[in-house]
């Protein structure tokens, strides 16, 4: 008994050590703009976050908010009419990636850097065998062939959970349930022994059930890799069970970050208030959150105000004429939020001010369009 106990309390220590190290990931100002025929779009304008070593950090918001866009600028995957703006950061594991080549970008995709996007077919090629295609993962990125790499594919599918893996490596994605290929496209990633992994909403197309046990098969692997995770998602009841830190995304930008009990316990930006406030009592996979009236706006033009101003239940005139920037607003500077309403021990004209004044700093080392 005592020595299960001091063992365990030992791991949450290790673990704990882990998340207090350095970044393997560190998101400064990033900027991803399309460029149409009519407009700029700003789909993700100015955002910053890091993800530790070994931890799960989240970042949920509405359809439209960025989340996507974000990931694939992270993935080396933005395309024209898109661009990442000059003064945009992406450092992975000490490397900036924003410089990197295509080809850098396909070795590192290949090894390091790892994607589960919400539609397992956009990483699954249907004309192939399962196992074909994790054999070939393989043998790119670990030079492993015939019998050995057929073997350790028999082993990626068992340690996804997938019964009678032998046989189902011959099948192609299309006699896979819904839930099996999704455990079989982590498989596949799995197969480049990548340190991080980014997941596109990889549950939404699930029902709740078999949504749990994809998440519960993210932890357990985390757990034995020492993975660190990037997940996407809108749905809050997600996020509680998968995220150890979030951040609340709107419109291009976070507008909250926090640790997720302290997030749950201490919401503060009126955005994150409706997300949460709209968490369904009976969640069901499939359903975007629409109870804050009205939609998140295309950003196409400079965020010289709050873009989340019109439907926020709190706007004041200054929301409509001052940029928010980023404020403590819990216990530790962990916690911070960009809203007006912040700091709330000073009076409505000196918040202002403040934020003003922070974003006049700011400009200097942002970009310009
Ligand atoms: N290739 C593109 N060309 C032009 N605009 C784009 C392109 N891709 C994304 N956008 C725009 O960027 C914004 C953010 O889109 P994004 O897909 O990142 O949203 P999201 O938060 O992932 O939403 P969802 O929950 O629906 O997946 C949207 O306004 C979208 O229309
Ligand atoms: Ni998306």
């Amino acid at each position: 008994m005592m020595q299960t106990d001091t063992s365990q309390g030992k791991t949450e220590e290790e673990l704990k050590e882990d998340t207090d190290g350095e970044p393997i990931l560190s998101v400064k100002n990033l900027q991803t703009v399309f460029y149409t025929d009519r407009e700029t779009i700003r789909a993700v304008d100015g955002i910053s976050f890091d993800v530790k070593q070994g931890e799960t950090v989240g970042i949920v918001g509405e359809s439209g908010s960025g989340k996507s866009v974000t990931a694939r600028s992270l993935m080396g995957l933005i395309e024209s009419p898109g661009k990442i703006l000059s003064g945009s950061s992406i450092q992975f594991d000490g490397k900036e990636l924003t410089e990197y080549t295509d080809k850098q970008y396909q070795e590192i995709r290949g090894s390091g850097l790892g994607m589960v996007f919400q539609d397992p077919q956009q990483s699954m090629n249907p004309v192939y065998t399962v196992g074909n295609q994790i054999m070939e993962a393989l043998r790119f990125n670990q030079g492993l062939r015939g019998e050995e790499a057929r073997e350790e594919a028999v082993n990626l599918l068992e340690s996804v959970a997938i019964p009678d893996a032998s046989r189902r490596l011959n099948e192609y994605p299309h006699e896979f349930s819904g839930g099996m290929r999704q455990r079989a496209v982590i498989a596949m990633m799995l197969a480049c022994d990548p340190d991080f992994l980014i997941c596109d909403e990889p549950t939404t197309a699930l029902d709740v059930t078999i949504q749990a046990q994809i998440l519960d098969l993210l932890g357990e692997l985390q757990e034995e890799r020492g993975l660190s995770i990037l997940f996407i998602t809108h749905d809050m009841g997600v996020i509680a069970e998968i995220a150890d830190r979030v951040n609340v995304m709107y419109a291009g930008e976070i507008v909250e970050t926090a640790p997720v009990e302290e997030l749950f316990a201490n919401p503060r930006h009126p955005y994150t208030q409706g997300l949460l406030d709209a968490i369904p009592g009976e969640r069901s996979g499939n359903e975007r959150l629409r109870t804050i009236e009205g939609d998140v706006p295309t950003p196409n033009e400079p965020a010289t105000y709050c873009r989340f101003a019109p439907r926020c239940p709190e706007a004041f005139d200054a929301c409509d004429q001052v940029h928010p920037e980023h404020v403590q607003v819990g216990e530790s500077d962990e916690h911070t939020a960009a809203c007006l309403l912040y700091p709330s021990d000073k009076d409505e004209e000196s918040r202002v001010a403040h934020h003003r004044s922070l974003g006049a700093d700011s400009t200097t080392e942002s970009d310009t369009v």
